[in-house]
């Protein structure tokens, strides 16, 4: 510490709220440890919030139902926003100051209170191949004939019925500990994980296969998206965590699914990239859940938005309409 005036955040208490899952409690952490790097002397502290997805993670009905009957922010039909309205409610209702989300889990409509005011750098965006526990390195190819693959997820499992349309899935609810039991119990023979949950949780050894040519990955996947009341003065303490680069690649991404009108479970892989913020590259594949059928689009420019909307459009033109 040196003398000289006190930042003006000495003694201030930043309040972070998150999800009580042990992943979520990881990026919640991260994103404490960023702040706190970011202006030494701020307090950061966590607030956990039981979200309507967790409460429900066996018996998704009652969920939706309750979804649909509040008219709350980021809430909806088809289980969107289920893991990140209740963590946003905490910010609103002033409870807590910031929301750490999964991007990927972040409904794309705006939510009229708040801001997204950081992206910080992307970690992983691939999904990986992962097998029962002493099983080792394999990769698609290997899974036997009809083999069950643990996943929920459409845009996962059309892709997958693109390269073996002999597989079969399964549901593999809950968190990431709780999917990886399932498979060493037998339930299924592989399961698909987002490889950023795996290396953050330290369980990157599990993987056996990095899926990056195989299957495009969701819109903000290893991403973080930290959101806080539209008008407090946190925006200020949060923009250095923005990772410009991240931020449009996220804005492209999340632009095009909200044009196409989808959510999170839509079969929509994408891949957003750039060297700068002002050069963004967006693809994206919309599928049939029979994988039969895949539309593909690009678009460069230097708007990540108007990329994320002309990708959309051009979509929607040929078809994708009726895929949604
Ligand atoms: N839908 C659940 C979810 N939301 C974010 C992650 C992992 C982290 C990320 O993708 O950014 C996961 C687990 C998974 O898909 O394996």
């Amino acid at each position: 510490m040196t003398d000289g005036p006190a930042s003006s955040t000495e003694g201030q208490t930043l309040r972070i709220a998150t999800r009580d899952s042990p992943l979520a409690l990881w990026q919640a952490n991260h994103v404490a440890g960023l702040l706190r790097e970011a202006h030494p002397g701020l307090r950061v502290e966590l607030v956990e919030v039981k979200t309507t997805g967790d409460r429900n993670r066996v018996d998704p009905l009652p969920t939706m139902a309750r979804a649909l009957e509040d008219g709350t922010p980021g809430g909806g039909a088809n289980g969107v926003g289920l893991f990140t309205k209740e963590v946003q409610r905490a910010v609103l209702d002033g409870r807590a100051d910031v929301a750490v989300h999964s991007l990927k889990d972040l409904p794309t409509g705006p939510v009229p209170g708040l801001t997204l005011a950081a992206v910080p750098k992307r970690a992983s965006r691939w999904d990986a191949l992962v097998l029962p526990d002493g099983a080792g390195a394999g990769s698609l190819d290997d899974l036997p004939e009809g083999a069950t693959v643990g996943t929920g997820s459409p845009r996962r499992r059309a892709q997958l019925l693109r390269l073996r349309p002999d597989l079969s899935f399964a549901e593999a609810r809950g968190n990431v500990e709780t999917r990886l039991a399932k498979l060493d119990a037998g339930d299924f023979h592989a399961l698909i994980l987002a490889e950023a949950g795996l290396d953050r949780l330290g369980l990157s050894g599990r993987i056996s296969k990095r899926l990056d040519t195989e299957i495009l990955p969701a819109v903000g996947q290893g991403a973080l998206g930290i959101e806080c009341r539209a008008d407090d003065p946190a925006v200020d303490l949060l923009a250095p965590l923005n990772h410009l680069i991240a931020r449009a690649e996220a804005d492209a991404e999340r632009a095009c699914l909200h044009r196409l009108g989808a959510g999170c479970h839509a079969p929509v892989g994408v891949r957003g990239r750039g060297e700068n913020p002002n050069a963004i590259e967006l693809t994206a594949a919309l599928l049939s859940l029979d994988g039969e059928t895949c539309l593909q689009a690009n678009a460069t420019g230097p708007d990540a938005r108007a990329v994320g909307v002309a990708v959309a459009e051009s979509l929607l033109e040929r078809g994708g309409s009726a895929l949604l």
